[in-house]
Formats: structure tokens, sequence, C-alpha cells
């Protein structure tokens, strides 16, 4: 178990949390086949705190479904730490493991046929959610009806998902998967297969449901658009966490409200970070590079450059091929993909 501290202001601050919702620790994942391993996840860290929404974005292969289905408990990891709403997914037993998945977790996947039975309608749909779950029976059908209406989908009750629109079925598909009240609502693709219009609703759903329940939520995502809907958004790269922008509201000296987005590269326990593909590209940096410690920020410069002034850049922190990238500011990373 690694320590975590609650960053002043974080919402684990305010609620006295001592470990984050959704915790991942130098996570690995590698899957053997065919006599070829795949390292999915290399050593991935991720700390979420309670209640917050978050997007995963990154390319295709990055690990980013990997990482959902092992938080959903329907994969195991190969090595490291991860834990998500007080259950070690590393340790747990099989009979843990279905009481996580029926109470601890909701799911939603991209494909609507494998979030709804299609012979049931909405309603029956929750219900048979509850009923799997062995939920009690008393107020189910109030429950049910409050679920479907909390997602604006309560005149869609009895209709079967072939008679619903693709966001009805995924509006239903997340009142299922908020059936048994978990505590982290997972979503892998939720608006892959809808158009721009119909995925913002459905994004603005789950925010309504992350901030009107307080249910943690983190959404893998390619849609550009998600970053409009939550305040974090984390880059996966090579199956490690790269990127984060953190998004936030300022009211300026006009009054007028502002919207702020900063990216930052992330680091981990031991001082690894990734560079971005184009601050790499832009410098040629390969295989190593010159480090030197300023002031207030470190120095990275090309290894294969030879410095002008100075054969070691630690000693002479200042090459002339420096240039100014080192205060360049990192584009979002949907910019740059
Ligand atoms: N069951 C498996 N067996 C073998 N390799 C796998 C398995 N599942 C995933 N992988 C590999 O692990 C890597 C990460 O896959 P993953 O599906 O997590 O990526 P992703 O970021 O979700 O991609 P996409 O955006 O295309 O869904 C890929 O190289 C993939 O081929």
């Amino acid at each position: 178990m690694t320590t975590d501290t609650a960053p002043p202001g974080s919402p684990r601050a305010a609620t006295g949390d001592t470990e984050p919702h959704i915790l991942c620790s130098d996570l690995v994942r590698i899957f053997a086949a065919e006599g070829v391993e795949v390292q999915a996840l290399q050593g991935l860290n991720l700390s979420v705190d309670r209640g917050e929404m978050v997007a995963l974005v990154g390319a295709s292969g990055s690990g980013k479904s990997t990482l959902l289905t092992i938080l959903s408990g329907l994969d195991t990891p190969t090595a490291g730490v991860a834990r998500c709403a007080g259950s070690d997914l590393l340790t747990m037993g099989r009979k843990e493991r279905v009481q996580y998945q029926r109470h601890s977790v909701g799911f939603v996947w991209q494909q609507t046929s494998r979030n709804l039975l299609p012979y049931l309608t909405a309603a029956e749909n929750v219900a048979m959610a509850m009923v799997v779950a062995g939920n009690p029976t008393k107020d189910r059908r109030a429950r049910i009806r409050e679920l479907l209406d909390l997602l604006e989908v309560g005149y869609c009750a009895d209709r079967k998902p072939t008679e619903m629109s693709g966001g009805e079925q995924q509006r239903s598909a997340i009142a299922v998967a908020l059936a048994n009240d978990p505590q982290v609502l997972l979503a892998d693709e939720p608006t892959g297969e809808l158009d721009e219009a119909t995925s913002s609703d459905v994004l603005e759903a789950m925010r309504g449901v992350n901030e009107g329940l307080g249910i943690t939520t983190l959404i893998v995502t390619h849609d550009p658009a998600v970053s409009e809907h939550v305040n974090r958004t984390i880059q996966i790269r090579d199956g490690r966490t790269s990127t984060e922008v953190l998004r936030r509201r300022e009211v300026d000296e006009h009054g007028q409200e502002q919207h702020i987005a900063e990216e930052f590269a992330v680091l981990d326990r031991v001082g690894r970070l990734q560079l971005p593909d184009d601050f790499t590209k832009a410098l040629e940096l390969r295989e190593r590079v010159r480090l030197a410690l300023e002031p207030d920020h470190v120095g990275v410069w090309p290894g294969h450059r030879p410095a002008r002034s100075a054969p070691d850049a630690v000693a002479d922190p200042t090459p002339p091929d420096a240039a100014t990238r080192d205060s360049a500011p990192l584009d979002p990373p949907e910019d740059r993909s």
C-alpha cells in the first residue's frame, strides 16, 4: 500500500477520508497470447477521490479498457496495487468479488446490447439488476421509477431497447448501473455509438448523477467533447498515466466567469514522467537527455547534441540548445492527438 496525502481543498481532504476512492499504484497487467506477452498496463498510477468525475483518454491500445475491466472486478491485475471503494482487487476472493460487482460498482458499456436485455423493458432491466443482486422487493417499484426519472427516461419505462433511441438506451443503461446504489460508476465509451448532440446529453446525465448522488465516476472515452463535462481528464499512454488536464472556473477582475484548463505531466513515486510526443519530436529527444536542476524548474536537453559551452549539462545548466521549451505550456491532450 502506498501512502497518499489528500491535497488541500480536494474532496478527500474535505471528507477526512484517508484513502482515495480509486487507487492504482504501479499496476501491471500482462496478457499472454499465442506465446507473446502484451504488457497492457506498465506500472500505472491513478488516484481518484470520492465523488470525483474523471475522464480517461488515450490512443487505441493504450490500456484504458484493461484498467476499467480490472476496476469493475471482471479481470485481475498481474501485479501492483488496485483498490476501489474499499476493496482490494488483487486479493479479493470469489465471493467478495461477486458482492463487489453487484453492490460496489456500476458499469456502462459502449454497446447498448451489452447493457440491456433486449426482451425486457427499461423498468424490467433495472428490476432484473436488483433481483440478481438480491435487493429487497420493498419499494422496488418506486426506486425503479425514481432512477428512470433521474435519467429523464421515465417515459421509456415500458419500452424495450428496440423501441428506444441510442441515447435513451444509454440513459436506461445508467439507471441499470445505479440499481444497487453503487459507490463507483464506471463507463467504457458510453457515447461511442451516439451522435454529438446525444453524446453531450448522456455525458451531462452522468454528470447529473455524479453531482446529485455523489457517485465517483470514471469514464473511458475517445470523445473529445468529454472535457466540457468533467473537471479532470487523464491521458493514458503505453499503459501508464502520462498527463492530466485540470479545469476550474474563476471570476476575473471584470466579474466575467473564465474557464481555465491547465495540463500537467504526471510524475510517479519514483520520479518518472512521460514527455509529450510533440516535445520529444521538436527537440529530437531520444534514448538519453541532459537534465539540469534550476532553482524553480528542471531543464531537459537533447543528449546527442554536444553542449557548446560545457561537456556536462548538469555542471553548466544553460546549454545554448536549451532554448525556452521548459516554459512552454503543454497543449491539452485532445488537441495534440
Ligand atoms: N485479453 C487480451 N489478450 C491479449 N491482449 C490483450 C487482451 N486485452 C487487451 N489486450 C492488449 O492490451 C493492450 C491494451 O488494450 P486495451 O483494450 O486496454 O486498450 P484501449 O486503450 O482500451 O484501446 P481502445 O481505445 O482501442 O479500446 C492492447 O495492446 C491489446 O491488444
